[in-house]
């Protein structure tokens, strides 16, 4: 029998939603005791935060060792272990060492694991952590082919930023990047994807919005650390020295049939490769290897064993109510872990994002503390509006609402104003009234958007005028 310790509020994960349920706890409660459990040795923290509207920020990430960490939160203690069980029915989780930690209230923030379209295959690679991008990083620099498939993030990510290589990028859509835009967006980007050569250019103009540090010490190659985020490949030496170009060759509405080595074939093909991919269009393409970027399973499984009426969501994620409380008393989740089960405003979803692992860690502590008092609390603004800023093709890309008419079951009007190169405006309107915005490019218009899709103004006396590019028609609606 391993030793015990307890805590008023235990929080498992030192990824964005643990480290921000931690912040959120220490903030509210400062007396009570506090203890978080990391498997990985770095914690990411949230500084520099630059607010752009009432949901919208920019902020950077930071790793930090856990003995910093510990340093800048002295009376918190800081447990470097893996939690192998959870039993909600004593109020404990149960560490590899043995050791039981008992929890008034407890937060699982362990994140997700890469969805990866073959396991076990070494030449099938998931990014998820800093190991994992060390890995690639590794693989890439003796690479002349890779196929990457997938069309979220990760590829769209990947595309943009490795060069002097032959990509294969194999999607289930009609058009790139299809988790975050439209086919009109797509299309705006797909220019970018032709012209590589511009992009150094832009690049030097981009605002960096991220600081890794990529070392590990101690980190075990089976312990997965927490989920990087934006700028992840700035720290890493992506680029191909042999050749000077990059190709990419997009292969459309298709998926991989099934992968081959060489051997497996009776007639094996002319140019010999690692491993070669199956289409289901047919097409077979040899490569060095292959990047999985096929989305993000979450790690719950460990927790609902001995623990049944702790639900799971049918995307794998531990089911959470408006309070981020499992359907377990006591035990809540944030971040990737957790999907979001209640009644959700209009205009708001779940991604698993950086900037909603970070509000619903924060949110998740005043819930417990509220929890522990015995207090009503009210639901956080944050959840009102679905928002999200990020990069991609080195544009600025923000999305608002329902930016892809979700939910609308197509029943919406698209206002939509391009400058070749410069920027793509994209509002979905509604019976006069703004639902959701893409808006890539230095637009300015993120407040504005925000405040009418909030307040649903009737905006039919405006028409295609909200877009004229000679009103400036922020002035009507700040
Ligand atoms: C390559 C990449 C790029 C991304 N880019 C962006 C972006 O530009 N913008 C954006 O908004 N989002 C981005 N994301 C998504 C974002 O990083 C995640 O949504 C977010 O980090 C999730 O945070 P989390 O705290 O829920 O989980 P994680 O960051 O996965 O943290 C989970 C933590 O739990 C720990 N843990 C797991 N299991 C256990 C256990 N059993 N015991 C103890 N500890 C455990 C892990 O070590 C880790 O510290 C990106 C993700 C990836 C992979
Ligand atoms: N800039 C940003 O904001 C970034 C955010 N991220 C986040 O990090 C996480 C991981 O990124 P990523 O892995 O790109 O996940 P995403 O969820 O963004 O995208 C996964 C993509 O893979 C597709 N897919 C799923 N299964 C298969 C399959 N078997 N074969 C082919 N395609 C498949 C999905 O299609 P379908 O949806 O049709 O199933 C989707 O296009 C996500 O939460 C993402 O939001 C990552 C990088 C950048």
């Amino acid at each position: 029998m391993g030793s015990k310790r307890s805590a008023t509020f235990v929080i498992i994960g030192g990824g964005i939603a643990g480290v921000s349920c931690l912040e959120g706890l220490s903030f509210l409660m400062p007396s009570e005791t506090i203890i978080l459990i990391s498997s990985s040795p770095l914690v990411k923290t949230v500084t520099n935060i630059m607010p752009i509207t009432k949901t919208l920020s920019h902020f950077d990430v930071e790793e930090k060792s856990l003995d910093d960490f510990s340093n800048l939160h002295p009376g918190i203690s800081i447990i470097h272990a893996t939690v192998i069980g959870l039993d909600s029915q004593h109020h404990s989780v149960i560490l590899t060492n043995g050791e039981i930690i008992q929890y008034k209230k407890l937060c699982i923030c362990a994140g997700g694991n890469p969805k990866i379209i073959a396991e076990n295959n070494s030449h099938v690679l998931g990014i998820r952590d800093t190991e994992s991008v060390k890995e690639f990083e590794l693989k890439i620099k003796n690479a002349s082919k890779i196929v990457v498939v997938g069309n979220g993030g990760i590829a769209t990510e990947i595309v943009h930023e490795i060069e002097g290589i032959e990509m294969v990028w194999v999607i289930k859509d009609k058009h790139i990047s299809a988790t975050f835009v439209d086919p009109g967006a797509a299309e705006f980007f797909q220019n970018q994807v032709r012209k590589i050569e511009d992009k150094k250019e832009r690049e030097r103009s981009m605002v960096k919005r991220l600081k890794y540090t990529t070392t590990s010490e101690g980190a075990s190659s089976s312990v997965k650390g927490a989920a990087l985020g934006p700028d992840w490949h700035r720290s890493f030496e992506l680029s191909h020295e042999r050749n000077e170009s990059s190709k990419v060759i997009i292969e459309y509405q298709c998926e991989v049939q099934c992968l081959k080595s060489r051997g497996d074939f009776t007639v094996p093909p002319d140019d010999e490769w690692p491993i070669y991919v199956e289409l289901t269009n047919g097409k077979i393409i040899g490569c060095d290897f292959v990047v999985s970027a096929t989305g993000v399973i979450p790690n719950s499984q460990l927790f609902v064993s001995g623990n049944d009426n702790l639900e799971i969501a049918e995307d794998g994620g531990l089911k959470v109510d408006w309070k981020m409380e499992t359907t377990v008393p006591d035990v809540f989740a944030a971040g990737d872990i957790c999907t979001a089960s209640w009644d959700k405003a209009h205009h708001w979803f779940q991604m698993r994002l950086w900037t909603q692992a970070r509000h619903m860690g924060m949110y998740a502590a005043k819930s417990m503390v509220g929890s522990l008092r015995g207090e009503e609390i009210l639901q956080d603004f944050c959840f009102e509006l679905f928002s999200h800023v990020t990069y991609f093709f080195g544009f600025k890309v923000v999305l608002l609402g329902l930016f892809n008419g979700q939910k609308l079951n197509g029943e919406y009007e698209v206002l939509l104003r391009v400058t070749k190169g410069a920027e793509y405006i994209k509002l979905v309107m509604k019976d006069g009234k703004m639902q959701g915005a893409v808006l890539i490019g230095e637009t300015d218009l993120e407040e504005m958007c925000e405040n009418l899709i909030l307040n649903q103004l009737d905006l039919t006396e405006y028409g295609e005028d909200l877009l004229n590019p000679d009103i400036d028609i922020e002035d009507y609606f700040d």
